[in-house]
């Protein structure tokens, strides 16, 4: 197997062809297959020269490359094969290799004797470690498939999480998890842009095609979109206002920004990449500042936050310094797309704590919100409530539904004899009994003062036998409450749903047949019988109610 020895050359500036000598600045050996040589470049304007020699020869037809990566910023390289034409390579990222877009691939001259020397020139300025390593055409398509498959999967968690994220939003309504979403949605389509796999998936191709507009702009998209999240989430107009007005500032810049983008199109990318990225490196710490601070103030949701980002922002640091050649990390880079699918299954955990926690206390407050205190039963909002959406559904006049609306009768009397206590445990012992008279899935309700309601799924000739079954259960055995007995009855007025008629004018037909009921006299039903009188059933047991 060849080994590669890469030579750097102190050069004049504008040098038509290889120096014929020259003092070497670094020496470096891409060793055997696999290994990969770096080459730091002086900083400076102008062309670089390298010197390349092989300790084999290439035998004519065998399959290999010469790959240079990493030197972003640098324009296309000319290549002295030696014995050959001189020829210009651009980056493969144009219309070639994905995995290499920020570099070079050569293929060597077959027959390429040992120890004859190749020359490269390289142009530009860059602070990044020119790569070089030897390798065949199979290896670098092997190379491309794991690197299109890894930034394939990684978009797929995310658009997954942005799915889920979505549905939260239409069940809650609230920005903070559309924000999220959208986020998501944004960062995993400019990765996968990034990574050069976007003509993989189907309608991403056509983004693609826009080039870096399209790239930037899904850039600017995410970190607006992160902006608006982080402020939703840390509670920033509550715990932090100040922080909460710099992260708006510089939500309206990003905002501003894209919108140059989207308008200015080719003509602003001079200058847009720069300015992005400084607007980029203003927001960072804001965000991880704001963070930290909204964490000591006890923001519910700032550890997440922060356990979700730190790992993400330490891999873009390091990422950022193997780029600008301060480390030698070229993991980072590809580490960066797990960080984000990290960063980002933590922060959609904690969204869906957040959800179930706001279900949770909305359940809680519509159980105590829809219940009397005293007794533990439904409230008339909340019997109200049901009967509307039973309307709405259709179901009240489709089945036939009793509503019975029942009153202890002088119940004033028994407080003012016994004491408000008593009276109370009056009320809980009536429920029990009139529930001891119901089926499981028929509704009881406490009306206000001394009232209930109670609706049953029943025919109403069924529904006036039960009506009756309940005033008997109160006539006929009396109270024990502190050892009095106390005889307690109540009168119950009743009606049937129609079909179409509507909450307010059922009840208000019960209620009709309840005031009949007391108007006759007390243990008494009454039943509201549509186009008629209201019916009385049974007979007033006036004597049961008085008998203390
Ligand atoms: N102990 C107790 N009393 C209550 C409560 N809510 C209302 N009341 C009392 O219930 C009584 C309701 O009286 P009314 O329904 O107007 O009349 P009544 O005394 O039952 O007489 P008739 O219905 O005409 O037979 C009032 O004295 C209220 O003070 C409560 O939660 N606990």
């Amino acid at each position: 197997a060849q080994s590669l020895q890469a030579e750097l050359l102190l050069t004049q500036d504008d040098l038509d062809g290889p120096p014929a000598s020259a003092p070497v600045l670094a020496r470096v050996d891409a060793g055997a297959r696999g290994r990969v040589a770096r080459v730091v470049l002086p900083q400076r304007v102008g062309s670089y020269w390298l010197r390349l020699t092989t300790d084999a020869a290439i035998a004519p037809g065998e399959d290999t490359l010469l790959v240079l990566e990493g030197a972003q910023g640098l324009g296309p390289v000319t290549f002295y094969p030696p014995a050959a034409e001189p020829r210009v390579v651009r980056e493969s990222g144009q219309g070639g290799s994905q995995l290499l877009r920020r570099g070079w691939v050569l293929s060597l001259p077959s027959g390429w004797p040992a120890a004859s020397v190749a020359y490269l020139r390289v142009n530009g300025m860059t602070t990044q470690p020119l790569r070089l390593r030897l390798a065949s055409a199979g290896e670098i398509a092997h190379g491309q498939r794991t690197h299109a498959r890894y930034a394939i999967a990684a978009f797929t968690v995310l658009m997954l999480m942005a799915v889920a994220m979505l549905g939260i939003y239409v069940a809650f309504r609230d920005l903070l998890y559309l924000s999220y979403a959208g986020y998501l949605t944004a960062a995993g389509i400019h990765a996968l842009l990034l990574s050069g796999d976007a003509g993989e998936i189907w309608g991403l191709a056509n983004l693609a095609a826009y080039g870096a507009t399209g790239n930037w702009a899904m850039a600017t998209l995410a970190v607006a979109l992160q902006l608006v999240f982080t402020w939703r989430f840390l509670e920033l107009d509550r715990l932090l206002p100040r922080g909460a007005i710099a992260v708006k500032v510089l939500f309206w810049a990003h905002l501003a920004l894209l919108a140059t983008l989207l308008f200015g199109g080719a003509r602003v990318h001079g200058w847009y990449y720069l300015v992005g990225n400084a607007l980029l490196i203003c927001t960072v710490p804001v965000l991880l500042a704001v963070a930290v601070l909204a964490w000591q103030r006890g923001a519910t949701y700032a550890s997440y936050y922060l356990l979700g980002w730190t790992p993400l922002f330490a891999v873009a640091a390091l990422a950022a310094s193997n780029q600008l050649g301060l480390v030698n990390a070229p993991w980072a880079e590809r580490a960066l797309p797990l960080a984000a699918v990290i960063e980002s299954a933590v922060l959609a955990l904690a969204l869906s704590q957040h959800a179930a926690n706001r279900h949770r206390i909305a359940v809680l407050a519509q159980q105590t919100l829809g219940r009397d205190p005293l007794t533990g039963a439904l409230n008339r909002e909340a019997l109200e409530q049901m009967l509307e959406s039973w309307h709405q559904l259709g179901s009240l006049g489709a089945r036939s539904y009793g509503v019975l609306q029942l009153d202890l009768d002088r119940f004033g009397e028994i407080n003012e004899r016994y004491g408000r206590a008593v009276g109370d445990a009056v009320l809980q012992q009536a429920l029990v009994r009139i529930r001891a008279v119901l089926r499981p899935d028929d509704t009881i309700a406490r009306m206000p003062g001394d009232g209930f309601a109670v609706v049953t799924n029943c025919p109403p000739e069924d529904c006036h036998h039960l009506a009756r079954r309940v005033a008997d259960s109160f006539a006929l055995r009396p109270f024990r409450i502190d050892g009095h007995e106390i005889a307690v009855s109540v009168s119950i007025g009743m009606a049937s749903s129609q079909r179409g008629e509507s909450v307010p004018a059922l009840l208000a037909r019960t209620a009709q047949a309840l005031r009949s009921a007391r108007g006759v006299g007390r243990n008494t039903v009454s039943m509201d019988l549509p186009g008629r009188e209201s019916a009385l059933i049974g007979e007033a047991r006036e004597s049961a109610s008085s008998a203390f």
